[in-house]
């Protein structure tokens, strides 16, 4: 696609506290422009507004069980004018470093970390991929209880993974899927 004006505009907003959130961003980034997307990647503190853009991608990593603050405040901020555009919408926690019996948690969590954006923006997707988990990330009452699960630090991010739902977000772009 050559005519600029052809192509969607996608906003990749992202809320990170170690990075792997953004790079997972960046992924789809690349996988959407490879598509013919016109994509701009931006912390969710820097966006003021979403009405330029075709569609969103949201995504955040997950502490406690939640979004971070930034990516909370946007969705509340942008609610509305969200609500407008076809939204999809991802999370970075762990799922990928449970092991055991903990691994049913990974299913279980899906829903609940992303919950706020779900009810707010009823997002065409949400996905929850695994990201980087460190020790040094955690406070040391967190390695205790995560030591207890059985936790494997490393880098857990399945690019596969990303790579299709990307690839799925580009199919429904093409599709007409901006609610145009
Ligand atoms: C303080 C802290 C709390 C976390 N809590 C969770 C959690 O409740 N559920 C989860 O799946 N992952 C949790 N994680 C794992 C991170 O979400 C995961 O490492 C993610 O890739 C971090 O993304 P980032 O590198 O963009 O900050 C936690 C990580 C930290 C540092």
């Amino acid at each position: 696609m050559s005519d600029d004006s052809a192509r969607p505009r996608v906003l990749i907003a992202h809320a990170t506290a170690h990075g792997s959130t953004l790079s997972i961003a960046e992924r789809v980034a690349d996988v959407l422009r490879r598509r013919g997307a016109q994509v701009a990647v931006r912390p969710c503190d820097d966006v003021a507004d979403v009405h330029p853009y075709d569609a969103v991608v949201l995504g955040s990593a997950v502490h406690d069980m939640a979004w971070l603050p930034e990516a909370l405040d946007l969705v509340r901020r942008e609610r509305d004018a969200l609500r407008e555009h076809p939204v999809w919408i991802f999370s970075a926690g762990m799922p990928g470093a449970l092991r055991g019996p903990w691994k049913l948690l990974a299913g279980r969590e899906e829903p609940k970390v992303a919950g706020p954006a779900l009810r707010e923006l009823r997002p065409r997707d949400h996905r929850l991929f695994s990201g980087v988990i460190r020790p040094e990330h955690l406070p040391p009452g967190g390695r205790v209880s995560l030591r207890a699960m059985g936790l494997r630090y490393g880098d857990h991010r399945d690019w596969e993974a990303v790579d299709d739902w990307a690839r799925r977000i580009a199919d429904d772009l093409t599709r007409g899927g901006t609610g145009d």
